[in-house]
């Protein structure tokens, strides 16, 4: 269980929020929304350690997530707003540099796969500055398909995507929900997920 406690949390002399409690069991989806500059990315990072509160606590099974340190990291994936695409990185590169960070690599051959199954077949090998914002985009959601962590973490993944995108996402979330997962993720867009429970927590 991923839980909340009282979080406050300020930029600059804005305070983004205060007493924000929340708890995701397995198998439930958190859906973030709000305004532009409404704090969504901000909490994002404070529930994947990057930042820390200024109020309150984040726990994971219990235990605050800064204590977990490695042993947190090894059960999330947090894919931030910008996909962490490097331009002179080709997609394969890309995403086996992307996963080795997060302390799962992957050889040449799976990512071949993943970016295969994730619609980019003959795109593998082309640097990343080459590629359209949708097949950037892909290429960071590719690591859903072969991370084996339970809680995902993913600021605005549906930006740039087309149809078949989305809904090729819509399944991978589905799947790990239905194993138990456990998903943060801020959107602007609408999207029907099938969760045990879902959660909506609007900022503003
Ligand atoms: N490092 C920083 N220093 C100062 N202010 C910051 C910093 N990072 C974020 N902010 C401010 O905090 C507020 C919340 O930003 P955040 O990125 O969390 O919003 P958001 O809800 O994700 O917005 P969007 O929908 O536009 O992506 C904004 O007003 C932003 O300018």
């Amino acid at each position: 269980m991923l839980t909340a406690n009282n979080l406050g949390f300020s930029r600059g002399n804005h305070k983004l929020f205060e007493n924000l409690s929340f708890s995701i069991n397995e198998g439930e989806l958190l859906l973030v929304s709000g305004s532009n500059g409404s704090g969504k990315t901000s909490l994002l990072r404070l529930l994947c350690g990057i930042s820390t509160p200024d109020e309150g606590e984040i726990l994971w099974n219990g235990a605050e997530i800064r204590d977990l340190g490695e042993d947190y990291y090894r059960v999330m994936t947090y894919l931030g707003h910008l996909g962490g695409i490097k331009d002179d990185l080709t997609a394969i590169e890309n995403l086996r540099i992307s996963c080795a960070l997060a302390g799962n690599e992957i050889d040449e051959g799976q990512a071949k796969e993943a970016l295969g199954r994730i619609g980019l077949v003959g795109r593998e090998m082309l640097p990343a500055k080459v590629l359209s914002q949708g097949q950037r985009r892909r290429v960071a959601l590719a690591r859903l398909l072969v991370t084996h962590t339970k809680v995902w973490i993913l600021d605005e993944p549906l930006t740039a995507l087309d149809v078949t995108a989305v809904d090729m996402i819509r399944q991978l979330l589905e799947h790990n929900l239905s194993k138990g997962g456990l998903v943060v993720m801020t959107t602007h867009q609408e999207m029907e997920i099938s969760a045990v429970t879902s959660q909506h927590l609007v900022l503003s």
